[in-house]
């Protein structure tokens, strides 16, 4: 290495050349063995720092953006915005810059290409309470521990073996939907049915069975020194949680000033964590009571408890976790369908022939799901028009990266507007309508556009539970069509406002059902 160098300083003549000739060198042999992925980076850096800088939406001095976020669904303002700024813009919230996308191509560059750039999570202060700091798989980041419980959750539970092997729970849960509405429609043939009250508590019913090997009525939970019925259970670990995850702390936005008390909210997010892992708790002492001496592994927490390396309070959360993300947005996905659907009779029809002419007078099962492009296309339409999480948790920026080809600096947060990207005029024809036909073959969409909606995320984080969340969410529309023809109750065609951290529709749908009988 020295003697290349000492050939160049000859040619460079002098002895600051061979200084330079010897560093240019060494730094030559040092890239190529420390290879290909750092010459990438450092290229990566190069390009991205002579990229332009993203255009800004105009704010105030210190607060930035801040007071131009009234609305509460922060992902409509962006999706205006993204109307005049273009589909990659920053805003400033407080201290905080953030980079929003609302177009999928670039959307999916910062999500795949770039995601060895922009692979951490930045949490409120909120949500660290409520995940104990990034202890669970969607809140933490890309790291060793984040790697072992994927793997947990998808060998154990959501990957498409133990899908296989819980097939019997989710058949049963749908049975029992179809008996509600079958009963419904006996005792109140003219009165409109809250569609959610019955799947609802049927979820919650199945998340529990996957969790711990069966449901239940109550618990009698030591530390709260009472016995909970099971919708005090729902509400503790679901309803409860999904509003303090909302919370907002100004703290958020100013950092430097998170050493001033906010009591409030600080405290309110704190009890809502006191009862949840107390009912966490009592659920793993009962469950260890009623198989004491049992080898066999017949839920998720059995398999956590004799196999996984977790603390007590990685125990309840990764078993929490599940709990959660099954009851909510495969509930969301359903009800949305089932509103759209019952709101255009047309299209119920279709779907409804697609159904007779695969089934005949068999029950629609998992086993029919590919032959039916119809129905597969009203739940991915229903993903685009309703995207059950319209903001992909919040991404850290932690080297300088490219998207869109705009230099994104280090510290920046990104936003990934799925609900803009799924609106985006120039990516869709006539957005805000549901026209499940844009997603079957013979149109120009193609078949793998089925995942441009991205409404499960893309790339390493993409989304653990999808397949459970196709398999329940399309056969029970599939079920509830074959069995039932759905009218809106009247009044509800404009019912169309949401609620929260998802897209839960604000007000359950009502529907007139009766049986195909
Ligand atoms: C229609 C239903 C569902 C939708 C639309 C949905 C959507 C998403 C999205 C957008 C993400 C974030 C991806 C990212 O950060 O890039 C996510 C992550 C996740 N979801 Fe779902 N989800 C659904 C159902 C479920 C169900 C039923 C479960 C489990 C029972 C589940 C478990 C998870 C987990 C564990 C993660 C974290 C993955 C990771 O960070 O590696 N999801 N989901």
């Amino acid at each position: 290495m020295e003697i290349i160098g000492m050939e160049i300083a000859k040619l460079l003549g002098n002895q600051f050349g061979t200084t330079v000739a010897i560093v240019a060198v060494s730094t030559l042999v040092f890239m190529v063995l420390l290879g290909k992925s750092f010459i990438n980076r450092a290229r990566n850096f190069s390009v991205s720092s002579e990229a332009p800088p993203v255009p800004k939406v105009p704010g105030l001095p210190l607060l930035g953006n801040l007071l131009q976020l009234k609305e509460k669904k922060p992902y409509k303002t962006f999706t205006q915005w993204s109307e005049v700024h273009g589909p990659v813009y920053s805003i400033q919230l407080g201290s905080s810059n953030l980079v929003v996308l609302s177009n999928s191509d670039v959307a999916k560059e910062a999500m795949v290409t770039r995601f060895s750039s922009i692979s951490t999570r930045k949490l409120s202060n909120a949500l660290k309470i409520l995940t104990y700091d990034k202890c669970m798989v969607a809140t933490s980041d890309y790291n060793e521990f984040h790697k072992t419980v994927k793997k947990y959750i998808l060998t154990y539970l959501l990957g498409s073996n133990a899908q296989k092997r819980n097939r019997t729970i989710r058949e049963t849960m749908l049975e029992n939907v179809v008996g509600c509405f079958k009963t419904h429609v006996k005792s109140f043939p003219l009165q409109a049915v809250n569609f959610r009250n019955i799947f609802e508590s049927e979820l919650f019913g199945l998340a529990l069975k996957q969790a711990l090997g069966r449901d239940l009525q109550s618990l009698f939970v030591e530390e709260l020194g009472a016995t909970l019925t099971r919708k005090e259970i729902f509400h503790t670990l679901v309803l409860d949680m999904m509003e303090g995850a909302i919370e907002v702390d100004w703290r958020d936005f100013f950092p430097y000033l998170k050493w001033v008390p906010n009591n409030k909210v600080e405290a309110n997010i704190k009890k809502l964590d006191l009862r949840r892992m107390a009912v966490m708790k009592a659920l793993i002492k009962e469950h260890k009571e009623l198989n004491e001496g049992r080898k066999d592994m017949n839920s998720y927490l059995d398999f956590l408890l004799s196999e996984a390396k977790v603390t007590e309070t990685q125990l309840a959360m990764l078993l929490w976790e599940p709990i959660i993300e099954s009851s909510d947005t495969t509930l969301i996905s359903t009800e949305w369908a089932l509103f759209e659907l019952a709101k255009d009779p047309e299209r119920q029809e279709r779907l409804y022939r697609e159904i007779q002419t695969v089934c005949g007078s068999d029950r629609i099962t998992e086993d029919h799901l590919s032959q039916l492009p119809y129905l597969s296309a009203v739940f991915h339409e229903t993903l685009r028009k309703h995207s059950p999480v319209p903001i992909i948790p919040i991404r850290y920026v932690h080297e300088d990266t490219l998207i869109g080809g705009y230099h994104i600096p280090a510290g920046t947060e990104i936003i990934v507007n799925l609900y803009g990207c799924n609106r985006n005029k120039n990516q869709w024809e006539t957005p805000d309508e549901w026209i499940p036909e844009r997603f079957l073959d013979n149109n120009k969409y193609e078949s793998n556009d089925l995942f441009k909606t991205m409404a499960f995320g893309a790339g390493k984080r993409i989304c653990a539970g999808a397949l459970q969340a196709m398999l329940i969410s399309c056969t029970s529309i599939g079920r509830l069509v074959q069995e039932f023809e759905w009218k809106l109750q009247s009044g509800q065609e404009e019912d169309i406002d949401t609620v929260g951290l998802t897209t839960h529709k604000l007000h359950p749908l009502h529907a007139i059902i009766s049986s195909r009988e």
